[in-house]
């Protein structure tokens, strides 16, 4: 894959207007819908559970990227391919058996990601990288949406695009991506980013065109 992919997080949208903000970023020309859901477990925060992909997966065509901050991740997996969701990424950190978590969404024919959090090293991959469709490089400490993003990360992201050589894996970075964050991380070979605070900030889903301006400034800052 060489394209570009935007995946807004819908964790910054207007909650109580789900429906619309996903119509908005669609038709806005999002390549993916990016879906956190959270515990208060393995993350200090709750967001949704597979009820809510269910609920989104009729109002878009897009690739629902669905990111699990959950432990255990492995009794839920089934509930979130069954909702709808095309991409399934389970974290790294999240359990004792990656290998069998991942064999799981595969068995369930979904694509299967592993998400590394800041303070894990990018060798945490490297058994399941025959395995994997996607890793997901946490550019600040998950939880939640609007954090600062943490410039260290980046010489990581250079090292997973290393270890990936010409393996047909997606490299998709998380956290604190703008127009300013993002050229670092596309230069350092991530080739699909998520974006909540900067293309939800400030718009509303009345007005689409608010949300493809700002995907548009990060495409253009990461590809130029
Ligand atoms: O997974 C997470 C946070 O844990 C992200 O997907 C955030 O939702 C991204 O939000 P911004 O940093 O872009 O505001
Ligand atoms: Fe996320």
């Amino acid at each position: 894959m060489t394209d570009l992919i935007i995946a807004p997080s819908i964790l910054a949208a207007d909650f109580s207007r789900l429906r619309d903000e996903v119509c908005a970023i669609d038709q806005a020309g999002c390549d993916w819908v990016h879906l956190d859901v959270m515990d208060g477990h393995f993350v200090p925060n709750i967001s949704f559970g597979p009820a809510v992909v269910e609920a989104i997966r009729p109002h878009t065509n897009k690739i629902l990227d669905v990111h699990l901050m959950i432990a255990p991740c492995d009794p839920y997996l089934d509930a979130f391919a069954e909702a709808g969701a095309d991409i399934i990424t389970v974290h790294a950190e999240a359990g004792p058996h990656l290998h069998r978590s991942l064999m799981a969404i595969k068995a369930l024919g979904k694509k299967a990601g592993v998400s590394l959090n800041p303070g894990t090293p990018a060798h945490a991959i490297a058994e399941v990288l025959d395995l994997i469709d996607l890793v997901l490089v946490m550019t600040v400490n998950p939880g939640f949406g609007g954090q600062s993003f943490i410039a260290s990360q980046v010489g990581k992201i250079a090292q997973i695009k290393t270890m990936i050589g010409d393996r047909d894996i997606v490299l998709e970075v998380d956290g604190g991506i703008t127009p300013q964050t993002a050229p670092s991380v596309a230069k350092a070979g991530a080739n699909a980013l998520v974006a909540g605070s900067s293309v939800f900030k400030g718009g509303t889903p009345d007005d689409p065109s608010h949300y493809q301006a700002t995907m548009n400034a990060i495409r253009t800052a990461a590809t130029n």
